[in-house]
């Protein structure tokens, strides 16, 4: 367990900075360079802890995959690349991971088992593995077949009509993977739209998806070509940067090459109806992927009221969104935002506790919290739980804070941010 004493610097966020590539992205790159045939090269690749465990996992189906630095390259051989593993695989901290693999998993004619960290171990995994079972999947696991342990025996599957009762993007990404190893056309219906870098990456890989309304249709069967896929930066990475601009005065931070994916952009919303004194400039389409700038001067924020549709679009931003509020004129108010209970940790209770200990008056609800603005922050002895977004948090408020944060467990931030303190210090380097 690593301890870290983070002294507040009150100092303002100058200058020009990028962040490391989208974890979601990275992600599913080497689900599709792993599956496609030929070589995929992928560039600013994230290689945080969660991303790795989706390149051993395909690694241990037999596929040859290289990583230098941040560049990776997949030599892909279509399905019939893909091996029985010897071993259980091992996901590590990471849902998006497990969901996605289950997807891939239960169509392939192999016995597979996945487990994962205790963490991974209590979240749910039936969100998925209900519907690739009724595809033909067997899937077995703790708590009839709720949670990892899972056993999978992959084969031969049918289309399936799915309609998402979850505002999950991993649920829908898991069900056009299946869809993609299946027999016929898979329909997954979403009411409320979550992240589709499934769906932009498929169309990069050459496949087919269409989406009319909130339905999207998959073909089985289909071949992907390998190809290069460059990953933009990781808006819910940039976001920390953000927010600490935002609350620390005379802030003025440019981050470049952030991807600005409308399913994803929630927090720039969010911080426009704070208040908050910011510029997008979105400059190209990479992968189907928008790519930009963003700029932001700290600024005087009121609070709001965020709930319905944005919520899936800003969804892991939600914990440095307490934050944000809790320097705001006026109380804030976050609803719809239940799936905060299935995450890392119950994101609910441990932005609850990690605010309160910094004497933020905030008040957890079933689906959301509601936090008092024009906190000062006191210094605090705090977890991160071992959740990476939450030991960010931290970090953040600690730069604001009135005496010295003890952060427990920050090696988790390497699990999306390996680089976040180093990015930290050179960017408040310009104001010393
Ligand atoms: O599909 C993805 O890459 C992700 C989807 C989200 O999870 P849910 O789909 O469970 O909401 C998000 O929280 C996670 O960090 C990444
Ligand atoms: C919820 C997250 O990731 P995952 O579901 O992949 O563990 C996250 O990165 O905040």
């Amino acid at each position: 367990m690593s301890i870290k004493i983070l002294k507040p610097v009150h100092r303002p966020l100058l200058g020009v900075m990028e962040v490391p590539g989208d974890k979601s992205i990275s992600h599913r790159a080497i689900i599709f360079g792993s599956l496609a045939n030929g070589i995929t090269t992928v560039s600013h690749f994230l290689d945080g802890e969660d991303c790795l465990r989706t390149i051993a996992a395909f690694q241990a189906m037999g596929v040859s995959i290289e990583v230098q630095g941040h560049t990776v390259t997949i030599h892909g051989q279509g399905l019939a690349g893909l091996k029985e593993p010897k071993q259980p695989i091992y996901l590590g901290n990471s849902g998006t991971t497990a969901r996605l693999l289950i997807g891939v998993l239960a169509g392939l004619p192999y016995h597979f088992t996945l487990y994962g960290d205790d963490s991974l171990t209590i979240r749910p995994m039936d969100r998925v593995a209900i519907p690739v079972s009724e595809m033909g999947a067997i899937i077995d696991g703790r708590d009839n077949g709720k949670y990892l342990p899972l056993s999978i025996r992959g084969g031969i599957l049918k289309s399936i009509s799915f309609e998402t009762p979850i505002k999950s993007a991993q649920v829908k990404s898991g069900v056009l993977l299946a869809g993609l190893l299946a027999e016929g056309i898979t329909e997954v219906t979403e009411r409320t739209t979550t992240r589709d870098h499934t769906e932009n990456m498929l169309l990069a890989f050459g496949g087919r998806v269409t989406k009319e309304q909130d339905k999207i249709s998959i073909k089985g069967k289909q071949r992907l070509e390998g190809t290069s896929i460059q990953v933009p930066g990781d808006i819910s990475s940039a976001a920390f940067f953000l927010v600490a601009a935002a609350i620390s005065k005379g802030s003025n931070l440019t981050i470049n090459n952030v991807g600005l994916n409308p399913t994803r952009t929630g927090i720039i919303d969010v911080l426009k109806k704070m208040g908050a004194d910011i510029t997008i400039v979105e400059e190209k389409l990479i992968g189907g992927e928008p790519i930009g700038s963003i700029s932001i001067k700290s600024s005087s924020l009121k609070g709001t009221v965020i709930e319905g549709d944005i919520i899936p679009r800003m969804i892991d931003e939600i914990p440095i969104i307490a934050l944000l509020a809790s320097q705001a004129e006026g109380e804030t108010i976050i609803r719809d935002a239940e799936e905060l209970r299935y995450k890392e940790t119950d994101r609910i209770e441990s932005v609850v506790k990690t605010m309160q200990a910094f004497g933020v008056k905030i008040e957890g609800t079933s689906d959301g919290m509601i936090i008092a603005g024009e906190s000062s922050l006191q210094g605090a002895e705090v977890d991160s739980y071992g959740d990476h977004r939450i030991g960010m948090m931290i970090a953040v408020a600690s730069l604001i804070a009135n005496g010295p944060v003890t952060l427990e467990n920050a090696e988790c931030i390497a699990v999306s941010y390996p680089k976040f303190f180093s990015d930290l210090e050179e960017i408040l380097k310009t104001s010393s």
